[in-house]
């Protein structure tokens, strides 16, 4: 019998849409949270043209384990797991779900603000402990505050629209983005820090931009300042974040994204009401879901077959 190519998925399903496409290759999964270790060991065992990479790590030794891979494909946007120089240098593609989950992700970004600025968890606790905290909390009102929106692409520009529409003053810290729309006026980083009542993180995490907001970045933040970020945690330092909430120099932070998934608990984070926790599930919608594995799939297909 004649062996069919192979794709390796770091984990632990692709949609049936997704599959679908893929009907001329064997599937392998690595299961739901694959160590890097395991990669290796199933590139080794399966030596696949192209990895689908969910969840993982994908390093040189996973390229050098298996000699027919020549594609490795995001399933959603953020390629920081996967070493792009060691894929350039064996002449292997990486490439991205883009958009795919922008309108999902943009949405977590617009909710963990709203619930900052709402409070939306706090009080619900307190509620359920037996407090009514009306005549003692005031929540903060978004409208003509100003949001500091960081990475202008699929979903900073979503966000960012939004919140213009929720009568929010954009402000927009992009090197590389060109032709912005009108609702975001162009700043330099000193100038998001200083001017915003709400800081939105929404690049990629590269070796500049490692914690972009720690202690002195944080210091030169206005008081009250709200953190979002469904990016990526090593953007954060996240000790320095957790005694600007505490100080109050930070008002609240809405997380989606931590320096090491899953996150540890206890955490001290989770001692911190200001503070609203999701596990990185910004970009996971049903609908997102299917999006990304489709567009994971065509994409390396497209690379397999040019
Ligand atoms: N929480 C979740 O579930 C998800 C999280 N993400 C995270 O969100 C990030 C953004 O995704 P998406 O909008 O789709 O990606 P895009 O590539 O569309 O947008 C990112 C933008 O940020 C720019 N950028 C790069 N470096 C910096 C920097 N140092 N400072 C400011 N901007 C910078 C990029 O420029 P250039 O294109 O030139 O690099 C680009 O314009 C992903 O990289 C990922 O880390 C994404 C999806 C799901
Ligand atoms: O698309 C991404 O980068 C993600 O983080 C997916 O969850």
């Amino acid at each position: 019998m004649i062996k069919r190519p192979v794709f390796l998925v770091t984990g632990a399903d692709l949609a049936p849409q997704a599959l679908a496409l893929l009907a001329d290759f064997d599937m392998v999964y690595a299961g739901k949270t694959p160590t890097e270790d395991d990669v290796v060991r199933l590139c080794k065992q399966h030596d696949p043209v192209g990895i689908i990479v969910r969840y993982s790590r994908v390093g040189a030794q996973a390229m050098d384990a298996a000699p027919s891979l020549r594609v490795i494909s995001k399933h959603g946007s953020g390629t920081d797991t996967i070493d792009k120089q060691a894929a350039a240098q064996r002449g292997i593609q990486v490439v991205a779900a883009v958009g795919a989950n922008a309108a999902a992700v943009a949405e977590q970004a617009l909710a963990l603000m709203l619930a900052c600025a709402k409070s939306v968890i706090q009080l619900d606790q307190r509620m359920r402990a037996g407090h009514w905290d009306k005549a003692t909390h005031k929540n903060v009102e978004l409208e003509g505050r100003t949001v500091g929106v960081v990475g202008l692409g699929a979903i900073g520009l979503r966000f960012a629209k939004v919140a213009n529409a929720m009568g929010m003053r954009v402000l927009g810290f992009d090197p590389y983005a060109q032709n912005l729309p009108t609702f975001v006026q162009r700043a330099d980083w000193s100038s998001i820090l200083s001017e915003s009542d709400v800081i939105s993180l929404h690049c990629p995490l590269t070796n500049e931009n490692a914690h972009l907001l720690n202690a002195s970045s944080l210091a030169a933040c206005k008081s009250g300042v709200l953190i979002v970020n469904t990016a990526r945690g090593g953007l954060i330092d996240e000790s320095a974040l957790l005694e600007a909430v505490r100080n109050g120099r930070v008002g609240a932070a809405g997380l989606d994204s931590f320096a090491i998934e899953p996150m540890a608990h206890p955490h001290l984070f989770c001692e911190e009401p200001r503070i609203v926790l999701s596990p990185h599930i910004g970009g996971i919608t049903a609908d997102a879901y299917v999006k990304m594995g489709v567009a994971a799939a065509h994409n390396a297909l497209q690379i397999l077959r040019a």
